[in-house]
């Protein structure tokens, strides 16, 4: 159905889930389906002032062709004079990023299992040539099962809700990424160890007061565990094994399932029930 040309008059417009520098998210219900999608309208003209519709046209059209359980869906899309309307999954757990923050860290079970998912849909997207998709918990979501869904394609919203300094925190990039070098496939394997860290002990491996030091710490893996929460051995050694500066060196994503701390502790249908 993603060939048929959608208009706003084929949905009726719910709350507004969060807003963003380029526009707003809404809850959506499609007329004829009753289905209830996420609706995303981005302003033309921020696009335009910011240069950016070759990155929305190319994330939108690698978007439309992912598959993958844990990778947030779009249906299509469609524009008028002013705005492009972007048909999105509707996930309702809403960011994993306010999950993280409420329960300040995560247990084993449940970061393993998040960290699975995300191997897997990494894995996938790799298949399609697909890299870097920006994996930071504002990006990451949670359908009303509690599964992850990776929500980013380079058009992160914040929710009315707080937030935290994400516009311009280096936290998750990997150091060929902060030196600005061509990256590959390996800077999402470096960025699933920052998360892994962040989901066991609820910051980020190399948080720190300015940019500058955070660069410093990535460029220098600055790696250090505070003893609590008290995090297992695998776990760290996994975390370990991903934050390593020579990209080649890291964990590959077939490995990083094979860990005995994810074969362990991640639940095999990604929901890990409480
Ligand atoms: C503020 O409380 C919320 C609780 C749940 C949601 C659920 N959002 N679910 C979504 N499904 N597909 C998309 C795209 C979205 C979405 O963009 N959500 C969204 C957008 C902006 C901010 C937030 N914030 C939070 C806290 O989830 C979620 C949105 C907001």
């Amino acid at each position: 159905s993603s060939k048929r040309q959608w208009s706003i008059s084929d949905f009726d417009i719910g709350k507004p889930l969060g807003k963003g520098k380029f526009g707003r998210v809404y809850l959506a219900r499609e007329i004829k389906s009753n289905y209830i999608i996420a609706l995303k309208v981005i302003f033309k003209e921020q696009i335009e002032k910011y240069r950016l519709h070759h990155q929305l046209r190319r994330e939108m059209e690698i978007q439309t062709g992912l598959r993958h359980p844990n990778v947030l869906r779009l249906y299509g899309w469609f524009h008028d004079a002013e705005r492009i309307f972007l048909i999105l999954e509707y996930a309702h757990g809403g960011e994993l990023y306010r999950q993280l923050r409420k329960l300040g860290h995560l247990s084993e079970r449940q970061a393993a299992t998040y960290i699975a998912s995300l191997t897997q849909a990494l894995a996938y997207c790799h298949e399609k040539d697909v890299i870097h998709r920006d994996i930071k918990p504002e990006n990451l979501l949670l359908d009303h099962e509690g599964r992850l869904k990776i929500a980013d394609f380079g058009w992160s919203v914040q929710s009315r809700s707080k937030r935290h300094t994400m516009c311009g925190t280096l936290d998750y990039l990997a150091p060929e990424m902060v030196e600005n070098k061509a990256h590959d496939y390996a800077v999402d394997n470096w960025t699933l160890g920052v998360l892994c860290y962040e989901f066991l002990y609820g910051v980020p491996p190399f948080e720190a007061e300015s940019q500058k030091d955070t660069f410093r710490r990535i460029m220098k893996v600055d790696l250090s565990f505070p003893s609590t929460p008290d995090v297992s051995a695998e776990a760290k050694n996994l975390i370990t094994r991903l934050l390593v500066k020579d990209s080649s060196k890291r964990l590959s994503l077939p490995k990083i399932l094979e860990h005995p701390w994810i074969v362990k502790n991640a639940d095999p249908m990604g929901i890990c029930p409480k």
